[in-house]
């Protein structure tokens, strides 16, 4: 056998292997993993007819060989390169975790508590620790700001992409700054202040029924962790889509959450390595399992869209308010008094003309302020406003069950601090809960320090929000990070961090207020709706849903745990699966004797 194209081969292949990862060093081939498959598969066929061609003997082994030094050749390359070459070489952490991110996911995999893996590692190797190949965990109050702050170079990481790539993807996995500023405006005007007042009493009327259906039961064991869920849900039903899921009423959770959290706990494993989880939504039996809540979704945009249709373009009729004296009588009150009813077309115009302008036919819901923007209107893919339907649904409803269910588990385990909130709430509301206000419960401290607490204890999102480093690196303390390295501040670890918590593991609500300031040592440690450009949008909704339901029910029960419970569950098995994943809680609601 002539051996000449046989070393040949083989020798091209180790080569091309080695110029070929060093040529993808510098660049994101995380999702483009599909592609390279499929050059890989041609590359080999077209070696095959190549050989077959020159005639040369076995050209089937031969290209066999060849393919499987080239696989030999790639992994030692990326193995060497990780292992000792690496730009983010320089910070500890376990081996293995250097080698592959598949480490994370043997991690996750364990118990689906990664944010408590991570606290070891970092208990183990320190303030900053190398969690993966290119990926650096920093537990440092200083970092808050540098990695998340309104004037932080660093981009989302290539974790938000694994579900759909720009510009089809939702707002929460938009990377571009640009295109993530334009999308958020319209969020923004959603949950302005003046949106927030008109969900008050939409969300009071639900919280209302959440309370009967307690009232109901009353002296029974209840889960508060799936009435938590049905409330949350039922609440974005209404302010996302401005329709109700009844799910408060029928007690009864709807088939496309069940698919939300089992595509949820597919997160939670392989959410790990995007690329992965990208190619394996893809697959068939990914799509059918995930499919029933995306259709559900989608469908709900789909009847919004009609209605909208109807809609009267935001810019062509407004209420028109005159703030200056002299236009008669009502120029005095002229805030809360409209004089016209009049076509505009361009809205700033009139407001500057006018003084000020309302708009008459105010979205009600925020899928219809994403719908009606009219700077979005011609920039977005339709996709991207289904994907941001499904963002509302699950950014909006898990994070806020979660944590309303780790109230209920912190206020049932220290019955003093249930006391002591009843008695601020029975203060400040002397008439019961229906002259709850959230303007009046938001100047109470202790039901803040309450939300607070739990927040801090038990954040929704636990895990650190993974960002990347802008191409320069950048410079924690006395601690530079290389560009192209994947960075985060893990919020469950950092608000559990004794350098700026006293007492860092209780639950001491006064913590955060005058009485106890001292034991908040550093409040850039507090985290749980991450920060700047890419901070939770929802923030103020969310805080409006906790105080309304906890303040409501601590205002008509009392509350114990039920038997055989302890809270020792939804402690230790509660999962990480992006947002937290909480176990039943059993409590027993009782009237409260006045
Ligand atoms: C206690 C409740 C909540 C907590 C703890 C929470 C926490 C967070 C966190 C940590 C992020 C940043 C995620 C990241 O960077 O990957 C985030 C983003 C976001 N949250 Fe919340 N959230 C809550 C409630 C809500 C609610 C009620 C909504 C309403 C729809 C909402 C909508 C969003 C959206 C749309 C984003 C993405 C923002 C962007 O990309 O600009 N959240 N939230």
């Amino acid at each position: 056998m002539n051996t000449e194209p046989v070393v040949l081969s083989v020798s091209a292949a180790a080569a091309l292997a080695i110029c070929f990862h060093i040529s993808i060093i510098p660049h994101e081939i995380d999702f483009k993993i599909k592609r390279l498959l499929g050059l890989y598969v041609a590359s080999i066929a077209g070696l095959y007819y190549l050989l077959h061609r020159e005639t040369v003997t076995n050209p089937g082994t031969v290209t066999v060989l060849s393919a499987t030094v080239f696989n030999a050749a790639l992994t030692a390359s990326i193995l060497i390169h990780r292992m000792f070459l690496h730009r983010a070489g320089k910070f500890p952490g376990p081996f293995m975790a250097r080698v592959s991110k598949f480490y994370s996911v043997f991690l996750s995999v364990k118990k689906m508590q990664y944010h408590k893996e991570v606290e070891q590692l970092h208990r183990k190797y320190g303030d900053f620790v190398r969690t993966g190949p290119r990926e650096v965990s920093v537990i440092r109050a200083s970092a808050v700001q540098t990695i998340y702050g309104a004037q932080s170079t660093c981009s989302r990481a290539p974790f938000y992409s694994q579900v759909a790539d720009h510009p089809n993807c939702s707002l929460h996995a938009s990377r571009d700054r640009v295109y993530h500023n334009l999308r958020r405006r319209a969020w923004d005007r959603g949950f302005s202040t003046a949106m927030l007042k008109d969900y008050e009493p939409r969300m009071g009327a639900l919280t209302d029924l959440l309370i009967a259906q307690l009232r109901s039961r009353v002296g029974t064991p209840v889960d508060i962790t799936t009435w938590s869920n049905y409330y949350s849900f039922d609440v974005m039903g209404d302010v996302g889509f401005g329709k109700s899921w009844g799910m408060l009423e029928s007690g009864k959770l709807h088939k496309a959450i069940n698919e939300l959290h089992a595509a949820m706990a597919l997160l939670g494993y392989i959410g790990q390595v995007p690329w992965l989880s990208r190619l394996l939504m893809e697959l068939p039996a990914a799509t059918k399992a995930l499919k029933g809540f995306q259709d559900w979704c989608w469908k709900q945009m789909e009847e919004k869209k009609k209605a909208v249709a109807q809609f009267r373009p935001i810019e062509a009729f407004c209420w028109l308010a005159v703030e200056t004296p002299s236009f008669g009588p009502w120029g005095a009150r002229a805030v809360d008094s409209w004089v016209s009813v009049l076509p505009v077309r361009n809205l700033s115009a009139a407001t500057r003309l006018f003084g000020r302008v309302e708009v008459l036919d105010k979205p009600r819901d925020l899928i219809t302020w994403l719908l009606t923007d009219s700077k979005l209107d011609t920039k977005l893919p339709s996709q991207a406003i289904n994907e941001d339907s499904r963002l509302i649904i699950i950014a909006g409803s898990d994070t806020t069950a979660s944590t309303l269910a780790h109230a209920f588990y912190f206020l049932a385990k220290y019955p003093g601090a249930y006391k002591k909130l009843q008695n601020v709430l029975d203060a400040a509301f002397p008439g019961g809960d229906a002259e709850f206000s959230n303007a009046t419960a938001c100047g109470l401290k202790f039901l803040e320090g309450v939300i607070f607490e739990t927040l801090r204890l038990k954040p929704a999102v636990p895990g650190g929000m993974l960002r990347m480093t802008p191409p320069e690196g950048l410079t924690i303390d006395e601690v530079y990070i290389p560009g192209d390295v994947v960075v985060s501040v893990p919020t469950h670890s950092i608000q559990r961090d004794e350098r700026y918590y006293e007492k860092a593991s209780e639950f001491i609500p006064e913590r955060w207020m005058d009485e106890k300031a001292h034991m908040v040592k550093d409040k850039r440690a507090f985290i749980p709706f991450s920060k700047g450009t890419f901070g939770c949008v929802g923030k103020n909704l969310a805080l409006m849903e906790l105080r309304m339901v906890l303040a409501k029910v601590a205002l008509n029960f009392e509350l114990e745990f039920a038997e055989g419970e302890n809270g020792s569950r939804i402690e230790e098995e509660t999962k990480d699966t992006f947002t937290l994943t909480v176990t039943p809680l059993f409590v027993i609601f009782k009237e409260r004797e006045k």
